[in-house]
């Protein structure tokens, strides 16, 4: 049977998962979404060729309803949805904090929640979105997720006790490859090269490393080892990169990126 899946709250993360269903050969009229303004909604039919309705024809409609507003949004969105949201809906939530505990108790009890974190790499078929069942998510539940997801990139299952910490890897990781990748073109401009060269070097070394790094099996320490010549260009590099503390950086970020996603599990 095929599901009906509503994506509430079409924004970024809520339209790159929209595109990779239709991709992955869902017809437009088993898809529904809705939005906050009028504009969004034309372009969203004009762009996909959807429905766009209210979230409470939403809720009654579709078997599968995708919330991607943000946490701040979240409680009120469950409040306009829960006298329309029949028990057997099937509810995932793709924000950030958000936990299926809270998602379970502006619900009717009972109602299936599946806790889910993409990443905007959805939009070109490399997410990776990790998933978290709630109390009454059963195995065909996580399975439905993981079939929608799979459709936009690797799907992977983890406790919800680890969900914190994998929006600060997954969720928000694209986000620290483009920071790399901004700051070493102005090092590529401070070098002398123009800004599109330096671009387009420091995006094939992304590209190069990142295969590698998926294919080739071996630990990254090995794979750095291998560019690392003695005496040459690339330990001078790595010199500067400890003396300037990255590593520790890195580590305190996502420290950080994980402490957020709790403080917005609780309202803040
Ligand atoms: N942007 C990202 O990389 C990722 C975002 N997320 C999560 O996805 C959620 C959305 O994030 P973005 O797409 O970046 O934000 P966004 O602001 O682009 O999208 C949210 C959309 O929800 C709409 N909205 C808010 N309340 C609504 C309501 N009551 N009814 C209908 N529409 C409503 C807004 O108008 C907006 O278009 C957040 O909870 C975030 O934590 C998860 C993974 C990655
Ligand atoms: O920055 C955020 O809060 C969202 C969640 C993960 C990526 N973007």
């Amino acid at each position: 049977m095929t599901h009906k899946i509503a994506v509430l709250g079409t924004g970024k993360i809520g339209e790159a998962l929209l595109g990779g269903m239709l991709r992955a050969g869902r017809a437009p009229a088993d898809l529904l979404v809705t939005v906050r303004r009028a504009e969004r909604a034309v372009a969203l039919r004009a762009r996909h060729g959807v429905e766009t309705v209210g979230n409470a024809e939403a809720a009654k409609n579709a078997d599968i309803l995708i919330l991607a507003v943000k946490p701040q949004d979240m409680a009120a969105l469950l409040d306009e949805l829960a006298p329309h949201t029949p028990a057997d809906r099937l509810v995932i939530s793709a924000a950030a904090g958000i936990t299926t505990g809270f998602v379970e108790s502006h619900l009717t009890p009972g109602t299936p929640v599946v806790r889910v974190m993409p990443n905007t790499p959805a939009l070109v078929d490399e997410a990776m979105s990790v998933i978290s069942g709630g109390t009454h998510a059963t195995e065909e539940h996580l399975a439905h997720a993981e079939d929608i997801f799979n459709g936009v990139g690797k799907t992977l299952r983890l406790p919800e006790s680890q969900q914190d910490a994998a929006t600060a890897l997954s969720g928000s990781g694209p986000a620290y490859f483009y920071f790399l990748v901004e700051a070493m073109t102005d090092a590529g401009i401070l070098l002398g090269l123009p800004r599109d060269k330096a671009h387009d070097l420091i995006v094939q070394a992304a590209i190069g490393a990142s295969v590698m790094l998926r294919d080739s099996g071996e630990h990254p320490v090995t794979l750095r080892g291998a560019v690392t010549s003695p005496g040459g260009t690339t330990i001078s590099a790595i010199r500067e990169l400890e003396n300037h503390g990255v590593r520790a950086a890195l580590i305190a970020a996502l420290e950080a990126a994980r402490d957020r996603s709790r403080q917005l599990a609780a309202g803040a």
